[in-house]
């Protein structure tokens, strides 16, 4: 299998690194082109990939990842117009649907994944979605690349747009509310990195603890909230400031430019 990742930064990057070091990519099958020479040199000195900002012999590949923004996959699809009938394609694009990208580039056989960037340490979660029949054959392979960088589930695609809301952008919300979580913590006369440390540390325990228990989170949280106690005057507090408004408005605000990039 020959695999060609077109760009490679936050979240192409983050796949690329975790599969070679997992070896479930080889670096002399696997290509990667992305915009700038440095960045290119980078590549392959690092992973011993075959780097480079113009693309390889199409007809070589099987497999091809889009990790390129989508204000830039035109000018990218028009790159892939005379891929080889089969040729496995994986959007990672936000917004952008599988008919447009099937009407760009119709020989090959579609897919779109939404992962997210905690993929760099084997802790994503991937939303995956195949197009039409034709690819349903292909969905285990596909399957099995993103198993590597962490957990996937195979969805419809208005669900995959819903959760590059929830999850694709997820990790941004996370450390936004891991730094204030931190600030709070200087407030009251921490360390700023002992404060980091025990933001970063309750994030990930609590994550943890969800997906392994398989709570629901309000019976986790009922174990912390004793009556009458801390943990409750700290909550009222926040949802007072309208935290979990705050949540579902900007995920919904998330999906509505996630629409409009897609147009
Ligand atoms: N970041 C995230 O958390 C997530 C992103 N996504 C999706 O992944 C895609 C990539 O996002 P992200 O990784 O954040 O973006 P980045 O800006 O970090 O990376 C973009 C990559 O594309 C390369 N590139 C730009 N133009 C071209 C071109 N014309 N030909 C080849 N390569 C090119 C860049 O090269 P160079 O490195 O040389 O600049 C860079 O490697 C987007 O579509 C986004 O919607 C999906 C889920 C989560
Ligand atoms: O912000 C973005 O557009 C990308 C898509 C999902 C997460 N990050």
């Amino acid at each position: 299998m020959q695999t060609l990742f077109i760009g490679a930064g936050a979240m192409g990057g983050a796949i690329l690194s975790r599969s070679l070091q997992a070896k479930k990519l080889l670096p002399e099958n696997t290509y990667v082109t992305v915009k700038s020479e440095e960045h290119a040199y980078t590549l392959l000195e690092d992973f011993g990939v075959n780097a480079s900002t113009q693309l390889p012999d199409l007809s070589t590949i099987t497999t091809i990842i889009l990790a390129v923004k989508p204000q830039v996959m035109k000018c990218v699809l028009d790159q892939l117009k005379d891929v080889p009938e089969g040729t496995i394609i994986i959007s990672l694009a936000a917004g952008i649907t599988l008919s447009t990208l099937s009407a760009a580039v119709p020989q090959a056989i579609w897919f779109r994944a939404m992962p997210n960037t905690p993929a760099a340490v084997g802790a994503g979660m991937t939303a995956l979605t195949a197009y039409g029949e034709q690819a349903k054959p292909y969905t285990k392979q596909v399957v099995k690349l993103f198993e590597v960088v962490g957990v996937v589930s195979i969805v419809e695609e208005s669900h995959l747009d819903c959760l590059s809301a929830l999850s694709g952008a997820g990790p941004g919300y996370m450390f936004v509310i891991m730094d204030a979580l931190a600030d709070a913590g200087v407030r009251m006369g921490l360390p700023r990195d002992l404060a980091i440390k025990a933001a970063a540390q309750t994030m990930y325990g609590a994550g943890k603890m969800a997906v392994e228990s398989g709570e629901h989170p309000a019976v986790l949280r009922d174990q912390v909230t004793s009556p009458g106690g801390t943990t409750i005057a700290g909550i009222a507090a926040m949802e007072k400031g309208g935290l979990r408004s705050a949540l579902h408005d900007g995920v919904l605000a998330c999906l509505a430019r996630s629409n409009e990039l897609g147009k």
